[in-house]
């Protein structure tokens, strides 16, 4: 059952078209994150939703019913927006009871309900502080408990976590995700920040001016982005952009950069065209000190020399740029390395990747 669907939602801004026909399902209990760059319309598809802002065409569901007559405080939603901040002059209680007194819950229900939310958000204990003696951490939990205070059918988080330091993110970004599944909400979280997209969501929703370009598992928009776009917003990635030199062998095809870089790429049989740009994941490069490679280069695989020009660890990973002499350059990320050794700069190095970790657009 979809608690949540937009049909064809179209809003436009004079001669600009903020949200173009965007139709979405959600499905009762999931996270879906909605991802884009700044601009692309996912604020404005979430106030859609709300009811903050009236679509020119289109229509929003919740749980089958059209709720486009219906103002914002009588739709079922939790809402935590960015310029939706807690109440200076009313105390956490007062902040937390908030939407609950809106929409009529009983009196009587409201003190053991603020209760439950403040132990959930773990503030329990701080009920009568008010906003400005909270950190900013706090004040977040405090913006969650109120949104969820009313149990909506479906909760809406505009970038929830973007005014805390990346310490406080990550924590808080855990935190989330583990009340919103033990409540079994039904969630849109509006990020511009792709790790958090992945993290957060069941599925994810990549816009792209107005339009929704990929929707996706986490793992499917990370290794099968749908254009360019997502592949480059999506994760760290090497570019080359190559001209298609002879036929495919077992489909792959062999491309030739301007530089002079001969890459195979799988591709699809629909996508062999003569100039494309190829994009390879830095996790998906595997690096090997020596100047002369032992192993064989074939169709399936490819194996560029370079010299390792800088070498970043970075907790468990390691990031090593290498230098293709004349070539460009190259970013590999070797992952949970641990205390085995690492490379240095000036080393020769070769960089294998397989003809089926090259992406073809
Ligand atoms: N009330 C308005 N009047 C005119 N243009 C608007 C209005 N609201 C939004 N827009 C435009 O619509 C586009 C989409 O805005 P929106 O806030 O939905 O983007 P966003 O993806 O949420 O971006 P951000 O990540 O920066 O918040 C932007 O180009 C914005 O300038």
């Amino acid at each position: 059952m979809n608690v949540l669907e937009l049909k064809d939602v179209t809003k436009r801004y004079g001669e600009f078209t903020a949200v173009d026909a965007v139709s979405l399902k959600i499905e009762k209990g999931k996270v879906l994150s909605l991802l884009g760059p700044s601009g692309c319309g996912k604020t404005t598809t979430l106030r859609i939703i709300a009811g903050f802002t009236s679509p020119d065409t289109g229509a929003v569901e919740i749980s089958g019913a059209n709720v486009g007559r219906l103002k914002p405080y009588e739709r079922n939603v939790g809402l935590l927006f960015q310029d939706y901040a807690l109440f200076p002059h009313m105390t956490v209680a007062q902040n937390v009871a908030y939407g609950m007194r809106y929409r009529g819950t009983p009196k009587s229900e409201i003190p053991s309900r603020v209760k439950q939310m403040m132990s959930l958000v773990q503030l329990a204990g701080m009920e009568a502080r008010y906003p400005s003696q909270l950190s900013g951490g706090q004040q977040q939990r405090v913006a969650l408990a109120r949104a969820l205070a009313t149990d909506p059918q479906i909760v809406l988080l505009d970038e929830p976590l973007s005014a805390l330091d990346a310490k406080l993110r990550l924590e808080l970004r855990i935190e989330l995700k583990e009340i919103l599944r033990s409540v079994n909400a039904t969630t849109i979280v509006v990020t511009h920040d792709q790790e958090e997209a992945l993290s957060l969501g069941d599925e994810v929703v990549v816009m792209r001016g107005g339009k929704i370009v990929q929707r996706g598992s986490p793992t499917q928009i990370y290794a099968e982005p749908a254009d360019k776009f997502v592949a480059e917003f999506v994760g760290r990635s090497n570019w080359f952009h190559g001209s298609r030199r002879g036929s495919s062998s077992e489909g792959v095809c062999t491309y030739v950069t301007s530089e002079g870089l001969a890459i195979h790429a799988r591709t699809p049989l629909s996508n062999q065209r003569d100039v494309v740009d190829l994009c390879v994941r830095p996790e998906n490069i595997v690096l090997m000190g020596g100047a002369t490679s032992d192993v064989a280069q074939d169709v399936k695989s490819n194996v560029l020399a370079g010299v390792v020009l800088d070498v970043a660890p970075l907790g468990a990973d390691m990031h090593v740029v290498v230098e293709l002499p004349g070539k460009g350059r190259l970013l590999a990320i070797r992952k949970n390395v641990g205390s085995t050794p690492g490379f240095i700069a000036g080393q020769p190095v070769h960089a294998h990747f397989s003809a089926s970790d090259v992406l073809a657009f």
